[in-house]
């Protein structure tokens, strides 16, 4: 029985990268996802074991976040091809290489805030009873924001297993699920979720944060302020954590530049806003 390798390769899949750029207080962000897949001489690999010819996917995955350092993002085009010929022109062994990068965009939403295009969805849940009336509970859920400064998480309880070091700038990006209780009807549903929407991202950029659930409040209050028909608002709100890689292994610097962004685990801040006088919500939150 004759047996053969066929084609093969490898790589690092979804490599999530975000990178900032600080303009003084302006600031812009390169949020992409990359895949690197390379093959070469890789018999011996599969068949003996030998790994003379791998280079690591962990040694893939580094290179492009100090690429991200070193040569910035730009075009995903440009940032692509650069990372395959250094694959290629660098390992003798390595003949080929596939990088695949999907960019996901931003658009602004203050000077160092970002509000992710695409993807938000609009809800409601209303109730109608024989003896209690209506009830009409708005939302949006994955409406996707982040501010690249202008947050801090210190102060925290420290006990035996507390490994997390506290920062006073960090990168801070949730996905909202908002839902508001209207007292009564509204007279335009459109415009109160234009203006709850609206709310929630200027606070979330205004608002300079010493944890996700300062903020979660912040957005809540403003939504209340603003919009006299509603009277409660539930925010839940996942911490999407990016760490700051370390480049210094390479000789590169990483001032809150070049981040991990990581998709999981996460922390899930969840809370409610409501006025002091706010009626009882009967079978609204059903
Ligand atoms: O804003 C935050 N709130 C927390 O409760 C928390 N916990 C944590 O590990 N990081 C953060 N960040």
């Amino acid at each position: 029985m004759s047996i053969k390798l066929g084609p093969n390769r490898y790589g690092k899949a979804e490599t999530r990268l975000v990178h900032v750029v600080r303009d003084g207080p302006v600031h812009h962000i390169k949020d992409i996802n990359v895949s690197t897949s390379l093959s070469g001489d890789m018999e011996s690999a599969h068949l003996t074991g030998d790994n003379a010819a791998v280079l690591p996917t962990d040694t893939q995955k580094n290179t492009a976040y100090a690429f991200a350092r070193k040569h910035g993002v730009g075009q995903i085009e440009e940032f692509a091809l650069l990372l395959a010929r250094h694959f290629v022109g660098s390992q003798p062994t390595i003949h080929h290489a596939r990088v695949e990068i999907q960019e996901y965009a931003w658009s602004r939403g203050g000077p160092h805030s970002f509000v992710r295009e695409g993807g938000e969805v609009r809800t409601c849940v209303v109730h109608h009873d024989r003896d209690g009336g209506d009830s009409v509970v708005s939302g949006l859920t994955d409406l996707v924001v982040l501010n690249s400064t202008g947050s801090e998480f210190h102060g925290y309880i420290v006990d035996e297993y507390t490994t997390l070091p506290p920062t006073t700038d960090r990168i801070l990006a949730t996905a909202v699920t908002a839902r508001w209780r209207h007292t009564g009807e509204t007279a335009s549903y459109g415009k109160s979720y234009e203006q709850v929407r609206q709310c929630l991202l200027e606070a979330f950029a205004d608002t300079h944060s010493l944890s996700l659930q300062q903020t979660l409040y912040a957005m809540g209050e403003r939504a209340l302020g603003a919009c006299p028909e509603i009277c409660e608002i539930r925010l839940a709100m996942p911490n999407k954590h990016h760490f700051l890689v370390d480049l210094s292994p390479f000789g590169l610097d990483n001032d809150n530049e070049v981040y991990f962004a990581a998709d999981r685990p996460y922390g899930l801040i969840e809370g409610s806003v409501l006025r002091g006088d706010a009626p009882g919500a009967g079978f609204a939150w059903e």
